[in-house]
C-alpha cells in the first residue's frame, strides 16, 4: 500500500517510508491512498478471537508490502504481551447502553500505550534492516511522553527528546518522562502550551537540512502508525457488542484529533458506526468547527484534562483532506490560511461530509467533575478527567436509543489522583508496577519557546549526528 500526503506535494512513500518519515516533506500527513474495505463476514469472524490476532488480521493490509507477516505477527505478539489485562483493551458497562472502552492497561497507563507499544518495535525493526539510525522529536500534551519514553528507553538506534509545557502535565505524566535513566532520553520542559510544543515540532520537521542531519523521526499522532494501531480497539470492541449486526456510536475524548481519526478509518473500513461523538473540554474548537465550519484557534485554557488542552489539532488536517474529496490545493490553501491569518474555513460540501458520520459536544470543568462523582456514586467506577469529558459529551449528543454507546477511557484515573479524589472523594493508587514513580529522581532540561533553541539541544544529543560525522 502507498501513502499519500495531504498536501500533495511530497512523494508517495510505502508503509516503512511513512513510518521513519512522520511528517510528510511539504508539512502534510501521510493517508493510505485507497482504503481497504473489510467484508461484514471478516468482522464477524473476529468474534471471540484474541485481541493480538484481530490486531494482526486489520493492520496487516496496510503494512503487507513493507513488513514480512511473520515479523509482523510477532511484534504484535510482543507489543500486548506486556498489558495488564488478558483482554488488552476490555469493555466495562456502566449503565444499560454505556460502556468503557478501557485503553489504560499498558505501561504507562494511558490509550498511547497501545499504538507506542508496536510503534517502538516496528522502528527498530527498519531502522535494524537499514542498518539506520534515527532521532525522535515529540510533543506531549502529557501521555504522547510517558509512553514513547516508555516504548524507545534503551533503544540503541534511538534517540528521544520530548518535548513537554512547563507546569501543565500532571505529576504522574511529568515523573514518567522525567524519571527513566536511559542516555538516549531527554526530557525537555517549554515555557509554553502544547500548542507551543507542537509548532516548534512541525518547525523541525520544516527545517530539511535540520531533519536529514539528525535523521529527525516522530511518534506523535502525525505519524501514520499510531492511528493505524488505534483502529483496532474500535474493531474488538464494535464485534463484542454486536457488530457488524449493529451499529455502535463511540465517544471519544479528542485533542489532536488521532484517536477519533482512527474511528473514522474504521468506519472506511466498513465497521458499522453510527456516529463518532468529539468530545473536548473547554478548549473546544473541534466542537466549535463542526458547529460553525469555520476553524478559529482560541488561547488554551489549563483544565483536570490537561492531556486535551489543545487549540490546532494537527490531525483534522487528515479529515479535511479525505472528506473534502482528497483535493490538496485546498488542505494546502486552508494550512496557509491557518498560519498566515489564524483561522480557516471549511467549505460546505466538506462540512456535510462530516456532519454524516461526526457528532461533537463539550464538557465544563463543573459538568467533568460531576459526572466523575455521580458515576463513582453509581457504579463504583472512577472515571479519569478526560474519560469524563467523552461521557459527559456523550449525554449531550443525539444518538438512536438502540444504539450501544462506547466511550474510549483513555487513561487511569491514577494519573491524575488529585482531580479525581478532588470529584469523588476517592484517591486512585498507582498499580504496584509504577508503585516507586513519585520517589525516584527526576531529569529534564528547561528549555525556551523558541525552535532555534530546541534543534541545537536536539542536534548536540543525537547520535544520528555523530555517526554521520563519523563517516
Ligand atoms: C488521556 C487522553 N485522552 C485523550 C487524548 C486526546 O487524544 P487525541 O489527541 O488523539 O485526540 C489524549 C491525548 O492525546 C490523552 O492523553
Ligand atoms: N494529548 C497528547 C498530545 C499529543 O498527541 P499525539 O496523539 O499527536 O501524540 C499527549 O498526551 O501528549
Amino acid at each position: 500500500m502507498l501513502y499519500v500526503s495531504t498536501r500533495g506535494e511530497a512523494p508517495a512513500l510505502g508503509f516503512a517510508d511513512a513510518l521513519l518519515t512522520g511528517l510528510a516533506r511539504d508539512g502534510g500527513l501521510y493517508v493510505p491512498a485507497d482504503w481497504p474495505a473489510f467484508e461484514a463476514e471478516t468482522f464477524a469472524g473476529f468474534a471471540g478471537r484474541r485481541y493480538a490476532d484481530v490486531a494482526k488480521a486489520v493492520m496487516r493490509p496496510f503494512v503487507a508490502e513493507s513488513i514480512p507477516a511473520q515479523a509482523f505477527d510477532r511484534m504484535v505478539e510482543e507489543a500486548y504481551a506486556g498489558f495488564h489485562h488478558p483482554a488488552v483493551c476490555p469493555l466495562v458497562q456502566l449503565t444499560e447502553r454505556e460502556w468503557v472502552l478501557e485503553l489504560f492497561h499498558g505501561p504507562t497507563l494511558a490509550f498511547k500505550d497501545v499504538a507506542m507499544q508496536l510503534l517502538g518495535r516496528l522502528m527498530d525493526y527498519v531502522l535494524d534492516q537499514r542498518d539506520e539510525r534515527a532521532t525522535i522529536v515529540g510533543a506531549t500534551s502529557g501521555d504522547t511522553g510517558g509512553a514513547a519514553i516508555e516504548a524507545f528507553r534503551g533503544r540503541d538506534r534511538v534517540d528521544v527528546v520530548m518535548l513537554f509545557p512547563n507546569g501543565r502535565v500532571s505529576d504522574v505524566q511529568r515523573r514518567m518522562m522525567t524519571t527513566p535513566p536511559d542516555a538516549n532520553i531527554h526530557a525537555v520542559a517549554i515555557d509554553g502550551t502544547f500548542d507551543d510544543c507542537q509548532a516548534i515540532l512541525k518547525a523541525l520537521f520544516n527545517d530539511h537540512a535540520f531533519r536529514d542531519t539528525v535523521r529527525l523521526s516522530g511518534v506523535n499522532s502525525i505519524n501514520w502508525a499510531r492511528l493505524l494501531a488505534q483502529i483496532v480497539y474500535y474493531v474488538t470492541s464494535a464485534v463484542a457488542l454486536g457488530a457488524p449486526a449493529r451499529k455502535l456510536a463511540f465517544a471519544v475524548p479528542t485533542g489532536n484529533f488521532g484517536d477519533v481519526f482512527a474511528g473514522y478509518v474504521a468506519a472506511k473500513l466498513g465497521l458499522p458506526v453510527e456516529s463518532l461523538i468529539v468530545a473536548t473540554n473547554v478548549n473546544d474548537i473541534l466542537a466549535r468547527t463542526l458547529e460553525s465550519g469555520a476553524y478559529q484557534p482560541r488561547q488554551v485554557t489549563p483544565t483536570t484534562s490537561p492531556s486535551m488542552d489543545i487549540q490546532v489539532s494537527s490531525n483534522f488536517e487528515r479529515l479535511l483532506f479525505d472528506a473534502g474529496g482528497r483535493d490538496a490545493g485546498a488542505v494546502r490553501r486552508q494550512m496557509a490560511d491557518l498560519a498566515n491569518c489564524g483561522s480557516f474555513a471549511l467549505d460546505l460540501g466538506t462540512l456535510v461530509n462530516i456532519r454524516r458520520l461526526f457528532r461533537a459536544a463539550r464538557a465544563d470543568e463543573a459538568e467533568v467533575a460531576a459526572t466523575i462523582g455521580e458515576t463513582w456514586r453509581r457504579a463504583g467506577y472512577l472515571l479519569d478527567p478526560h474519560t469524563a469529558v467523552g461521557l459527559a459529551s456523550a449525554r449531550k449528543v443525539e444518538v438512536d436509543p438502540k444504539t450501544p454507546v462506547v466511550v474510549l477511557g483513555t487513561a487511569h484515573p491514577a494519573k491524575f489522583p488529585d482531580a479525581v479524589e478532588a470529584a469523588s472523594g476517592k484517591r486512585p493508587g498507582l498499580p504496584a508496577t509504577l508503585s516507586d514513580l513519585m520517589t525516584k529522581p527526576e531529569r529534564m532540561t528547561v528549555l525556551p519557546n523558541d525552535a532555534a533553541a530546541v534543534a541545537k539541544f536536539v542536534a548536540e544529543r543525537s547520535r544520528a549526528v555523530r555517526a554521520g560525522a563519523a563517516r
